[in-house]
């Protein structure tokens, strides 16, 4: 995906500006920075995620495969299965596991039959890591799993429906460092077959997870690059201060 120039608006104040970046396809991009920076606030561009906030407004030019995803045309449901999100807290929906998993692909009629569905979940729940966990309880509630088996179960729900991106804000804040480290193993697995965007506040985090990083302060894109230079030799003195821990 690329963006070119974004400036975010929450009624009069700007909480992006001018950001400018480019999301490789086969690597998980960090972004990083301070609270307040404006990076859930940019993720939530990718995806048109902003939409849902009153009085939030988004300027400049975001594509995906070279369409411009905020054109009158683009099909925002549709979108939002091309570029998915996994949220801060696991959000399943209060019905089974294989429910949470099938939804997305039975509105988007994505399978041809039952059985075909049941693939499809099978297939995606084996990628988020929880088959092994949940096959001999589909029916029972999603929202009745550990809250890391929640979060891969949402990474399941994203995953059913072939997504080429996945968006993830702060996915495992609200996770022990057991689940935190599957997570990250997990999304080590699915790297390179989706393009990985994730915030996290956790710079050992970005450090194991990423391949690029990009650094936003105030509103923005301060240093974008390969992970390894960011934090080993970092170009800017704000981005340096801030891997160092001299603010933050
Ligand atoms: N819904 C909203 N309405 C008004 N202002 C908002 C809204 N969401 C975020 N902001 C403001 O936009 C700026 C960027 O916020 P954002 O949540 O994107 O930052 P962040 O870097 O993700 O922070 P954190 O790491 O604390 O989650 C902040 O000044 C915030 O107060």
């Amino acid at each position: 995906m690329t963006a070119s120039r974004v400036n975010v608006f929450y009624g009069d104040k700007q909480a992006i500006r001018d950001v400018s970046i480019d999301v490789r396809q086969e690597d998980v991009t960090a972004f990083i920075g301070p609270s307040g920076c404006g990076k859930s606030t940019f993720l939530r561009t990718l995806n048109r995620m902003n939409d849902t906030i009153a009085g939030a407004r988004v300027e400049g030019d975001i594509r995906l495969d070279g369409e411009d995803i905020y054109a009158r045309a683009m099909d925002v449901v549709q979108l939002r299965a091309r570029v998915g999100m996994v949220f801060q807290k696991p959000n399943p929906f209060p019905k089974s596991i294989f429910e949470n998993v099938a939804y997305g692909p039975r509105i988007h009629g994505l399978a041809r039959s039952k059985a075909d569905l049941g693939q499809i979940v099978e297939r995606s729940l084996v990628r988020a890591g929880l088959w092994g966990e949940v096959k001999d309880r589909l029916h029972d509630s999603g929202t009745a799993l550990s809250g890391g088996q929640q979060q891969r179960l949402c990474i399941a729900r994203a995953i059913a429906v072939d997504p080429e991106v996945i968006l993830m804000d702060e996915p495992c804040s609200a996770l022990d460092p057991i689940a935190t480290a599957r997570i990250e193993e997990l999304i080590h697995e699915l790297r390179g077959r989706y393009a990985i965007v994730i915030v996290t506040h956790n710079m050992q985090q970005a450090a194991r997870v990423s391949q690029r990083t990009a650094f936003f302060h105030l509103g923005q894109l301060v240093e974008y690059g390969d992970t390894s230079d960011i934090f080993t030799n970092p170009r800017e003195e704000r981005t340096k201060d801030y891997i160092t821990g001299r603010y933050g």
